[in-house]
C-alpha cells in the first residue's frame, strides 16, 4: 500500500536539506505519536509527519521496499546543501521478521532533524504545517500480563527446542516471548525514547510505525562502499556475588556462548562475503549494557558493487543472532514452536536515503505501543546445552529496558 500527498500529483515533490543549529534531536519530536527516530549518543536522524508510506509483506518485501523506494526517489525536486549521508530524502524503515503474517513498512517524514559530528539539518519533504510541540507526559501506573506466549510456555518451549538440537535436527534456534504492559494513560512514545536515550546511550534508540526500543545490534550500516555491522550473541546479567569483571570473563569463556555466537558472526559472514571485496571480523569482546552483557564482534567490509542497505538487509535477514542455524529450519522452527506473531520485532529497523547508504538495526528491546498497550518481546539464542530455567531468566533481563523506561524508573 502506497499513500503520496496531493501535492505529488503533476507537481515533483519538493525536498529541501538545509544547516541548522545544533539540536536535542530527541526533544524536537512534537507529539505523543508518530514519532519517527534512530538515535544514538545524541546523534542520528529524528522525524514526524507522513510525506508518504510504503507498505509491503512476504518474502519479497525487501526488494518490493526497495523497488518503490528507487521509484520515490528518482521523482523529486531535491535542494540538499549538505550532500552527508542521511541528508536529502530518508525514509524510516521497519522490516517484518518472517514472510507471514507481518507488516514491513517505510515512512517518508514530512520533517527530518539530523546530526552527526556535530552538525545539525533539518530536512523538509513536501509540504507541511509547522506544528507546535505538546509536553512529554508518563504513565503514573503500568499492569503486566501474559502475552502471547506465557512464561512457562516459553520454558516448554525452550526445552522442546533444546530436545530437537540435541537429537541433531539444527544448531542453533532463537526463541521469544511476549509480555504485555497497559499503561493507566496512552503512552507517549517520547517517554519511552527518551528514558531509553537516558539509560542506553550506547544503543540505536529507534521509533517506526509504533515499534518503539534501544537496539544494541547493528544488522549493517552503509557508507558509500564500505559497509559495517555488530554482531552480537552470547549474553550474561548483572547477579549477585558475582562482579562485572568476573561476568566478562565467564562469557568470554563459556563454550555455550561463543558457540551461539560462533553460528551468528557466521551467518552474516556468509550472507555478506558474496557483496564484498575485502571483509574482517574483530572479536569476541564483551559489550556491557546495564541490562546484560553480550559476545560482541565488529564485521566491517567494503563493496564490490553498490547494492543497496535495502538489497543487502534482504541477503542477510535473518542472521543466526535473531534465527538460527541453519537459517531455513530455525525458522521452520520458531514458527512451530514460539507459534508468535514476532511482527516487527527483531526485523530489521533504521532508515535508508536516495543513494542506498543507510543503517540497519535488528529490532530488539522494543515493544509495539498502541494507546495504553504495549507489547514487548524478547528471545534467546539457543543451543543443544542451553537450560531453560536459565534462557526465561536472560529474556527477563532484556524485557528491563522497555520496562524500566516505561515505568519512568
Ligand atoms: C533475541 C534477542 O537478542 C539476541 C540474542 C542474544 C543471545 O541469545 O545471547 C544476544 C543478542 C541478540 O542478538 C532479544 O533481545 O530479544
Amino acid at each position: 500500500m502506497t499513500t503520496a500527498p496531493a501535492s505529488r500529483i503533476g507537481q515533483r515533490l519538493r525536498v529541501r536539506t538545509a544547516h541548522a543549529p545544533d539540536v536535542d534531536l530527541l526533544g524536537r519530536l512534537p507529539a505523543p505519536t508518530g514519532a519517527l527516530s534512530w538515535v544514538r549518543g545524541g546523534s542520528g536522524l529524528v522525524g514526524w509527519g507522513e510525506a508518504a508510506r510504503f507498505e509491503t509483506s512476504g518474502p519479497d518485501r525487501f526488494a518490493a521496499a526497495d523497488r518503490w523506494w528507487r521509484a520515490f526517489t528518482a521523482d523529486l525536486d531535491v535542494d540538499d546543501e549538505l550532500g552527508v549521508p542521511g541528508s536529502g530524502p530518508v525514509a524510516f524503515a521497519s522490516m517484518a521478521f518472517d514472510d507471514h503474517p507481518g507488516h514491513s513498512v517505510l515512512v517518508v517524514p514530512e520533517v527530518v532533524v539530523g546530526r552527526r559530528d556535530g552538525r545539525a539539518w533539518v530536512t523538509t519533504i513536501g509540504d507541511h504545517e509547522p506544528r507546535g510541540t505538546t509536553p512529554v507526559r508518563g504513565p503514573s501506573r503500568v499492569r503486566y500480563a501474559d502475552g502471547e506466549l506465557s512464561v512457562t510456555a516459553y520454558r516448554e518451549a525452550v526445552r522442546a527446542a533444546v530436545g530437537r538440537m540435541r537429537a541433531g535436527e539444527l544448531d542453533k534456534v532463537v526463541l521469544a516471548h511476549d509480555l504485555l504492559a497497559v499503561a493507566d494513560v496512552e503512552i507517549d512514545h517520547r517517554f519511552l525514547l527518551r528514558g531509553l536515550a537516558r539509560r542506553y546511550p550506547g544503543c540505536w534508540v529507534y521509533a517506526v510505525d509504533g515499534l518503539v526500543g534501544a537496539t544494541p545490534e547493528l544488522l549493517l550500516r552503509r557508507t558509500g562502499r564500505v559497509v559495517d555491522s555488530r554482531v552480537l550473541a552470547g549474553t550474561t546479567w548483572p547477579r549477585d556475588g558475582a562482579s562485572d569483571e568476573e561476568l566478562a570473563a565467564a562469557l568470554l569463556s563459556s563454550p555455550k556462548d561463543r558457540e551461539e555466537h560462533g553460528y551468528a558472526v557466521a551467518s552474516l559472514v556468509e550472507a555478506l562475503r558474496p557483496f564484498c571485496s575485502t571483509l574482517s571480523v574483530d572479536g569476541p569482546s564483551v559489550l556491557r549494557l546495564p541490562n546484560v552483557s553480550h559476545l560482541s564482534s565488529d564485521v566491517v567490509g567494503r563493496l564490490g558493487g553498490t547494492p543497496s542497505l535495502l538489497a543487502l538487509g534482504a541477503a542477510l535477514h535473518p542472521t543466526a543472532a535473531v534465527g538460527g542455524t541453519p537459517r531455513a529450519g530455525a525458522v521452520r522452527v520458531i514458527r512451530e514452536l514460539e507459534g508468535l506473531d514476532r511482527g516487527r520485532y527483531a526485523g530489521p529497523v533504521g532508515w535508508i536515503d536516495a543513494n542506498g547508504d543507510g543503517e540497519l538495526g535488528i529490532a530488539l528491546r522494543c515493544a509495539r505501543v498502541e494507546g495504553r498497550t504495549a507489547r514487548l518481546f524478547a528471545g534467546c539464542g539457543l543451543v543443544a546445552g542451553s537450560d531453560p530455567d536459565t534462557e526465561v531468566r536472560e529474556a527477563h533481563a532484556k524485557m528491563r529496558p522497555v520496562r524500566e523506561a516505561l515505568e519512568g524508573r
